[in-house]
């Protein structure tokens, strides 16, 4: 179900035409508002989404070593300026006790945190935290690179700038190595 007021995005999108000197009316614009909300209904579909509730999917399978589902493609919407944020997360965890999820929900988890108005850091401790949460790991760590268009297309114009942000739980915050194996896969 959507929590999305689409007829209050339509008029909204229709004011701001008009405030930029458009003409909501003429031919290419009159369906804008409509598509607008219909857009904001589908990239902010995760606002009211738990990420937990994708790790109900657990498997009990001994391993307790490392999962990283790496280059999970995301794009989310700066909250500053509305404007998009894209890249690829990398999702890594030691599982404890059996606690083995499904690989796909990992990227679901980073899909339902990114479809929303976000920060970037916001996006990577949530990841980490919801599956802290609902796995109790041995450890969680979250590397995330995103270009910002705000920071491309506008005010600073810095194209090509990559902003990395990581979030570290459990053994990757105590153990350098295992924040070090992490990094060389991502590389790899
Ligand atoms: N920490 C953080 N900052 C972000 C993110 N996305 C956008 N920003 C920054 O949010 C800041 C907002 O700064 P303001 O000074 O309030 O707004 P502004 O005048 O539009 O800033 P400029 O982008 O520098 O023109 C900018 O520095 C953006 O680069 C993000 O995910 N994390
Ligand atoms: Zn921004």
């Amino acid at each position: 179900m959507s929590h999305v007021n689409y007829e209050q995005i339509e008029y909204a999108v229709r004011l701001i035409l008009e405030a930029i000197g458009e003409d909501p009316n003429r031919e290419g614009l009159v369906d804008t508002p409509k598509r607008v909300a219909k857009m904001y209904a589908e990239v902010f579909a995760g606002l009211h989404e738990d990420p937990k509730e994708h790790f109900q999917t657990v498997f009990s399978e001994d391993h307790e070593e490392l999962v990283l589902v790496k280059d999970i493609p995301f794009y989310s919407m700066c909250e500053h300026h509305l404007v998009p944020f894209f890249g690829v997360a990398h999702v890594a965890y030691i599982p404890r006790e059996g606690k083995v999820t499904g690989l796909s929900k990992l990227a679901r988890a980073v899909e339902a945190v990114a479809r929303r108005p976000q920060l970037q850091e916001r996006i990577t401790a949530t990841v980490a935290d919801s599956i802290v949460e609902a796995l109790d790991p041995h450890g969680v760590m979250v590397v995330v690179e995103a270009e910002h268009m705000c920071m491309t297309m506008r005010g600073v114009k810095k194209p090509g700038a990559k902003t990395v942000t990581t979030a570290v739980r459990g053994v990757f915050e105590t153990d350098p190595n295992a924040r070090a194996e992490v990094l060389s896969l991502i590389k790899a």
